[in-house]
């Protein structure tokens, strides 16, 4: 007798939920998706099409949680659906080498390479693919500490890169949602190796290396940080951090894995560039879309600092499912379609809903700001934009939870946490924007009608 296996498939969010809580901790794969800030029972997802997600139960979403980032083209786009079929039908895997991996880096390398003239440091000239954000962020620090045979890294307080263990003192995302300072597991040592300080703060940045500045290894950023909230970069602070980093001998590691491929056809470096504050990064990650919604990821930078991972160098990274020709195949088609006229397209609906969310929120006098870095935005309930954790944290985080529920009740899934980023797609269409801006003021009624838990 089976002691595990019902053999039904649920057909409510709450027996799906119910069965997941026996066989999984905390009834899910990933923390942020128990609604553990939020209340209620988590939603369990059938399938998506275009802006649409569908749950167990068969009512359909707008969805603005966007794969938490890959959807850049909307749910089951029929070309990376296509991409997926025909790499599928070659093989799931083979643990050796493949072309469409050669591709892809191409790809990547053609949106992020300065032209010929250019100084050297900019730009990116070769990628490593991993399988997760986690493994290249990991593997960029490893890379540092390989390069520069400095012990020492420096991040900002609210920034999440994903789960290794250097990574998640005051870390954002799920850490903050939770509202934990960081993770049991971590060895004091390890944690001694990281060194915590406020975003957007020159002063914190010049003390840290003025006391340290000959063991730092590296500073690593997001590119915008957008795992507390969407906080952008005071303009010039990637730059001062680049200049920063080099004057002592450090390197600088840009995270691009959300903001990749999103917020210009060349990330946010190429927003940057465009708007005459361009940085050098030393090494970039990137992460979601580069894998068109399938596990990929990669690490990229000058090929002198690449060039030190094995097999031509000694600091050691490997993968059984590195470049899968799967995921290299939707991340290709994915990069593919992403052409112009969705860079065009982006920033206009998701200006488009957050006004009208935005507006909704001023008729019912709920204080609130919309912060922004790219097509990328979110929601605090203070009435101005923060600029680090400190401030992204001093909210009315109480009201997130009503106003999640209130626009999930009319169709419009957000992320569950008031951390957490909202992503728009170029599926996006005026009938998913028209059914997001009817939830708007219910929403912010509930928001309003909200009061802090005592
Ligand atoms: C900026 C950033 N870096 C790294 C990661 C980690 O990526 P993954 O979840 O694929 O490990 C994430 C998201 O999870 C992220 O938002
Ligand atoms: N903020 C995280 C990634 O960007 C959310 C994904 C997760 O933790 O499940």
């Amino acid at each position: 007798m089976t002691r595990f296996i019902s053999g039904r498939t649920p057909t409510t969010n709450a027996e799906a939920f119910e069965r997941a809580l026996v066989v999984t901790p905390g009834g899910v794969n990933s923390p942020v998706r128990a609604f553990r800030s939020v209340g209620g029972t988590p939603v369990f997802l059938a399938s998506g099409h275009g802006p649409y997600v569908v749950d167990v139960e068969g009512t359909e979403y707008v969805d603005l949680v966007g794969q938490w980032g890959p959807a850049l083209l909307g749910h089951a786009h029929p070309d990376v659906i296509a991409a997926a079929h025909e790499a599928v039908a070659r093989g799931l895997g083979f643990g050796a080498s493949s072309t469409g991996e050669v591709e892809l880096a191409e790809l990547v390398l053609d949106r992020l390479t300065l032209g010929e003239g250019a100084s050297e440091r900019r730009g990116i000239e070769k990628l490593r693919l991993v399988s997760t954000g986690t493994e290249a962020t990991m593997t960029a620090i490893r890379l540092a500490r390989g390069a520069t045979g400095r012990p020492l890294l420096v991040k900002f307080a609210g920034h999440y890169h994903g789960h290794s263990d250097s990574l998640l003192s005051e870390a954002g995302s799920g850490i903050a949602t939770l509202g934990i300072p960081g993770s049991a597991g971590i060895t004091p040592e390890t944690a001694a190796q990281t060194i915590v300080i406020p975003y957007n703060d020159e002063d914190a940045l010049a003390e840290v290396f003025a006391l340290h500045g000959d063991r730092i290894a590296a500073i690593i950023t997001e590119a915008a940080a957008a795992n507390m909230g969407v906080v952008p970069p005071k303009p010039g602070f990637n730059r001062l951090l680049g200049e920063t980093a080099r004057a002592h001998g450090a390197l600088l590691i840009v995270d691009e894995v959300m903001t990749g491929f999103r917020s210009t056809a060349a990330g946010w470096w190429g927003l940057e560039e465009a708007a005459g504050s361009g940085y050098d990064a030393d090494l970039t990650t990137f992460g979601k879309i580069i894998g068109g919604g399938l596990p990929l990821a990669g690490l990229g930078g000058r090929a002198e600092i690449l060039d030190l991972l094995a097999p031509l160098g000694p600091v050691y990274q490997a993968g059984t499912l590195s470049g899968n020709p799967v995921a290299v195949a939707t991340g290709a088609a994915m990069l593919r379609g992403a052409g112009p006229e969705v860079y065009d397209r982006l920033p206009r609906t998701a200006r488009t809903i957050a006004d009208g969310l935005s507006a909704a929120l001023s008729a019912e006098g709920v204080a609130h700001t919309v912060a922004w870095a790219g097509s990328q935005f979110s929601i605090f309930f203070r009435p101005d934009a923060p600029q680090n954790y400190a401030e992204a944290q001093d909210q009315h985080t109480w009201r997130f939870g009503a106003y999640f529920h209130a626009m999930l009740e009319h169709g419009v899934s957000l992320p569950p946490s008031v951390y957490e980023a909202w992503f728009v797609s170029a599926a996006h269409d005026d009938a998913a924007i028209e059914r997001v801006l009817a939830a708007a003021g219910p929403a912010a009624k509930a928001a309003a009608a909200a009061t802090p838990a005592l």
